[in-house]
C-alpha cells in the first residue's frame, strides 16, 4: 500500500559534521534511498514506513527506515527537531547499545555522536594497514626530512596527560579510555577520523609536541563556551543547536552537494567554528583574515558574501563587491559562489579583480581613451630601450622601473617638487636631492614615450583610477555635509539605478588575496565604499605575496588595526607537505599588512599522506625523465588533478614536449587559467596562486633558477632589494608547494635550491 502524507510545516531535520562521511560512503542505491528517506522525513515523519522509535535505553537516540536494509539512526532536539547522526545497516543498529554516546561536550558546547564500536575498529584498522595516499615514484632512496620526535612504539601516546587534562581540552569524554590506548600514529589517525573533529584536533596537535597551554590556547579557547554560558545545561540540547557549528540544517540542496561532492562540497555546508564566526560578526569597520594557505580564507570570504547579500534590502543591484587579484582568480571566485549561493546571490554582487575594476572607471572617465594596457615585464623592457637610447648609465632599468612604480606611482607623487621629499623607506639604495632630479626627468621621458607609443601601464590606470575615485568621495561627502547642514537626507550610497549620480559605488567590499594588492589598489577601494560599519572585509596571507606590493594599510585609509584575526587550521595539505612547506619559509620575518608581524603560529592540518619526494638529477634533461617516472607512479589519480609547476616559461614548453613523447597529454596554465581541460596542467610558478591540485611536482627546484641567479647581483649593491627578491623567490616556493592536496614531488638538477636545505639531510 502507497502512503501519501500530507506536508507538515515545521519539521527540522538536521546533520551532524562527519555523519555525513559516513553517509557517503555508501553505494548508490543506498544513496538514492537516503536521499528520498530525508526528503519525504522532513514533509511527515509520522508517515507511514518509517517505523520510527527510540532505541532501547536511549530516550533522545531513534532510528527510523531508510529501505528494508538501511536505518537512520537521529536524536530528537525537542518536538520535530531531529538531528541525523548516522545511517547504518540495520543488522548493527540494536546490537550492544551502549556503544552509541552522544551528549553536550562541557568546553565546546558542541553537540557529539561517537559509536565507540566504528571508533574501535577504525583505530585498529589503521593500526595495522599503512595510509592510502598516492606514492612517491620508486626513488633511488630519496633524502626524506627526519621523523617526527615521539615516544618509542608501544608507549602510550598519551600517558603524559590526566583524563582531567584531556577532558579540560575538550576531548569526547566517553573515548579517553580509548585515547590512553593510543600507542602508534596510525592508530591517532584512525580514531581523528571518526571521533569529533575538535577531539582530532587536540589530540594531534598534542602529538606535534605542542606544549598544553598552547593547545589550549590555539585550538581549544577559539570554540570553547564563554564564561557565562559555562555552567552548560547539559539537558538543554536546543540551547547547544543554536551554539553549534557542528550541526547544519539540511536541505534537498545541501544534502545534494554532500552525496555528489563528497569532500569537495563540504566547504559549503560545514564550516569550521572559527570560520563560522568570523563569517557572521559584525565589524565596526574594515576587518582582516589572515592564515596559512589553505586554511579557508576564500571560504570565509565567500560565505561572507552570503551572509552580506542575506542583509541587504530587497533590491535589483550589486552593492556588494567580490574582488581579488586577477582575472583568473576572479573567475573561480564567480563560479564558487554561483556553487555556493545560487542565481540569487550572484545577482547582487559584483566581482572583478582590481585592475579591471581600475579600467573600468578610467573608461568611465575618458571614454576615448584606446590606449594598450601592457604589464610589468612589458613595462621594464620599454625602460631597457629608453636607456639605450638616451645612453643613460647611472641606474639600470629595473631600479627605474621599481622607482617609478613603488615611489612615483606608489605614493601618487605627481610633481618633481613631490618627488624630492618622497619617502623611500625599504628602498634600499639611497638617491641624492641631485640624482633624484636625473631620476625625475627619466620618469617624464618615460611617461611621454608610453604615451606616444599608446600604451599604458597597469599600475599607472590603477593610480589613476585611485586619484578619480579619491575625488569622487570628497565630492560624496562634500554633498552630504551640504545636505546635513540643511537637515537633509545624508545617507547618499544609494544603490546603482536609484537615479542618485553622486553615491558610493558600493556598500560592502569583500576582498581575495589581499596580499598582493598594490597601495593604488586600496586607495581606490577605500573610496568606492562609505566608512561604515562591515564595510572592507580582507582576507589574504603576506606569507604567500608574489608581488612586490608591501602596504601598511592604516596609511592608506583602511583600518584594521583590532578587527584582525586569524585561521590556523588547514583543510588542504598533509601535516606532511604543510611540515616541510613551512621549513621552505626558514626564519625570514613576514608583515600583517599593517606595519606589524604576522606568523604562521598554530598552523596545522588533521590530514595525513605519504612523505614529500625530493629528488635531484644531473641535467635538466634526466631531471624530465624523473617527471615522467613520478607522475607514472601516480597512475590512480586522474591525469586533471596532477600538475607540475616550473620556474620559467621556456621549461614549460619543454616539459609540455616531454610529456607528449611519452604520451602524456598536458594543459598549459595560462593567465586566464589552464589552457584545455584535459591532461595535467603545466605552468610557472606564478600562475599557481589560488589553484589546488591532489598531487603536484615542482620541477627545476634547482640553484640559479629558484631564485633565479640574477637575484644575487643584488647582494652587494642594493642589500635592500637583494633582500626583496630572496624573500618573494621563497614565497613563490612556499605557495607553490602548498598547492598539492595529498601529495608533493620536488625536483632539481645540479644544485637544489638554497631554499630546500632544510629539508635535505646533510650526506
Ligand atoms: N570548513 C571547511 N570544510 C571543508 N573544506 C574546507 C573548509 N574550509 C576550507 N575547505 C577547503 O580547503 C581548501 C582550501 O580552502 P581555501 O582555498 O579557502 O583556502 P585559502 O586559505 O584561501 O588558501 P590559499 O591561501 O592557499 O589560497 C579548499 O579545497 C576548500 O574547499
Amino acid at each position: 500500500m502507497t502512503v501519501t502524507s500530507t506536508p507538515r510545516t515545521g519539521v527540522t531535520l538536521r546533520l551532524l559534521d562527519k555523519a555525513d562521511k559516513e553517509i557517503v560512503k555508501l553505494d548508490r542505491a543506498v544513496l538514492g534511498a537516503f536521499y528520498k528517506f530525508q526528503h519525504d522525513f522532513r514533509r511527515n515523519p509520522d508517515a507511514g514506513g518509517f517505523d520510527l522509535k527510540p532505541l532501547e535505553g536511549h530516550d533522545r537516540l531513534w532510528s527510523a527506515r531508510v529501505n528494508r536494509e538501511w536505518r537512520a539512526l537521529m536524536i530528537r532536539l525537542g518536538g520535530d527537531d531531529w538531528l541525523l547522526v548516522s545511517v547504518k545497516h540495520r543488522s548493527h543498529v540494536h546490537k550492544n547499545l551502549d556503544r552509541f554516546n552522544y551528549g553536550i561536550n562541557h568546553i565546546t558546547g558542541a553537540i557529539e555522536y561517537v559509536d565507540l564500536q566504528v571508533v574501535e575498529e577504525s583505530v585498529l584498522r589503521r593500526g595495522l594497514t599503512p595510509p592510502t595516499a598516492p606514492a612517491p615514484a620508486p626513488a633511488p632512496a630519496p633524502p626524506s626530512a627526519p621523523e617526527p620526535v615521539g615516544p618509542p612504539p608501544q608507549e602510550p601516546l598519551f600517558g603524559a596527560y590526566t583524563d582531567q587534562q584531556l577532558a579540560d581540552l575538550g576531548v569526547t569524554e566517553p573515548l579517553i579510555p580509548i585515547v590512553r590506548k593510543l600507542t602508534t600514529d596510525d592508530e591517532l589517525l584512525g580514531l581523528a577520523e571518526y571521533a569529533p573533529r575538535h577531539t582530532g584536533e587536540v589530540l594531534l596537535r598534542l602529538r606535534d609536541g605542542i606544549p598544553y597551554d598552547e593547545v589550549m590556547e590555539q585550538v581549544t579557547a577559539p570554540v570553547a563556551v564563554t564564561e557565562p554560558e559555562r555552567n552548560l545545561d547539559s539537558d538543554d540540547w536546543q540551547a547547544a543547536v543554536d551554539r553549534s557549528q557542528t550541526v547544519v540544517i539540511t536541505d534537498d540542496e545541501s544534502l545534494q552537494s554532500i552525496l555528489e561532492e563528497g569532500d569537495f562540497g563540504r566547504w559549503k555546508i560545514f564550516l569550521h567554528p572559527t570560520q563560522e564566526k568570523l563569517v557572521h560578526r559584525r565589524y565596526s569597520g574594515p576587518a582582516r583574515v589572515g592564515g596559512g594557505p589553505g586554511t579557508g580564507k576564500t571560504i570565509v570570504a565567500l560565505h561572507r558574501v552570503c551572509h552580506l547579500v542575506s542583509q541587504l534590502p530587497p533590491g535589483h543591484t550589486k552593492p556588494v563587491l567580490l574582488t581579488t587579484f586577477n582575472r583568473n582568480l576572479a573567475a573561480d571566485l564567480r563560479a564558487r559562489l554561483l556553487s555556493l549561493g545560487g542565481p540569487d546571490v550572484l545577482a547582487r554582487v559584483d566581482i572583478a579583480h582590481v585592475d579591471q575594476l581600475a579600467t573600468r572607471i578610467v573608461s568611465e572617465a575618458d571614454p576615448g581613451n584606446t590606449k594598450r594596457r601592457i604589464d610589468d615585464t612589458t613595462a621594464l623592457r620599454e625602460w631597457r630601450e629608453l636607456l639605450v637610447e638616451t645612453g643613460e648609465s647611472r641606474w639600470n632599468a629595473e631600479f627605474l622601473s621599481d622607482e617609478w612604480n613603488q615611489v612615483v606611482l606608489g605614493q601618487a607623487v605627481a610633481s618633481r617638487s613631490d618627488y624630492f621629499t618622497a619617502r623611500r623607506a625599504g628602498r634600499g639604495r639611497s638617491v641624492t636631492r641631485a640624482e633624484r632630479a636625473g631620476i625625475w626627468q627619466l620618469a617624464e621621458r618615460f611617461t611621454q614615450r608610453l604615451e606616444t607609443k599608446g600604451l599604458e601601464t597597469h599600475r599607472q590606470v590603477a593610480e589613476r583610477a585611485a586619484r578619480l575615485e579619491m575625488a569622487r568621495k570628497a565630492r560624496i561627502d562634500r554633498r552630504t555635509e551640504e545636505r546635513q547642514d540643511r537637515g537633509g537626507l545624508h545617507n547618499l550610497h544609494f544603490e546603482a539605478g536609484s537615479g542618485a549620480w553622486l553615491r558610493y559605488r558600493y556598500r560592502h567590499i569583500v576582498v581575495d588575496e589581499a596580499q598582493d594588492l598594490s597601495a593604488a589598489h586600496w586607495k581606490m577601494l577605500r573610496a568606492m565604499v562609505p566608512s561604515e560599519p562591515d564595510d572592507i572585509f580582507l582576507v589574504g596571507d603576506t606569507h604567500q605575496r608574489i608581488y612586490d606590493n608591501q602596504v601598511t594599510l592604516g596609511s592608506l585609509g583602511v583600518h584594521i588595526r583590532g578587527r584582525s584575526s586569524r585561521l590556523t587550521l588547514s583543510y588542504r595539505t598533509t601535516r606532511e607537505i604543510l611540515r616541510d612547506a613551512i621549513r621552505v619559509l626558514g626564519d625570514a620575518d613576514y608583515d600583517d599588512l599593517d606595519g606589524d608581524t604576522d606568523t604562521l603560529a598554530g598552523y596545522r592540518s588533521v590530514l595525513h599522506g605519504t612523505e614529500p619526494s625530493l629528488r635531484g638529477a644531473r641535467s635538466w634533461d634526466e631531471e624530465m625523465d624523473l617527471v615522467v617516472e613520478q607522475l607514472r607512479a601516480w597512475h590512480d589519480v586522474p591525469r586533471e588533478a596532477m600538475a607540475i609547476c616550473v620556474p620559467t616559461n621556456d621549461m614549460v614548453t619543454q616539459l609540455a614536449d616531454r610529456l607528449a613523447r611519452s604520451g602524456i597529454t598536458s594543459s598549459e596554465i595560462t593567465q586566464d587559467g589552464p589552457r584545455g581541460d584535459h591532461g595535467v596542467h603545466i605552468g610557472t610558478m606564478y600562475r599557481f596562486k589560488g589553484l589546488e591540485y591532489r598531487c603536484l611536482i615542482i620541477a627545476g627546484a634547482a640553484d640559479g633558477l629558484v631564485p633565479r641567479a640574477s637575484v644575487d647581483a643584488w647582494e652587494h649593491t642594493d642589500p635592500s632589494r637583494h633582500r626583496r627578491e630572496l624573500h618573494r623567490a621563497r614565497s613563490l616556493l612556499f605557495v607553490a608547494a602548498t598547492r598539492a592536496r595529498d601529495a608533493l614531488a620536488i625536483t632539481w638538477h645540479g644544485e637544489p635550491s638554497r631554499f630546500l636545505a632544510p629539508l635535505i639531510p646533510a650526506s
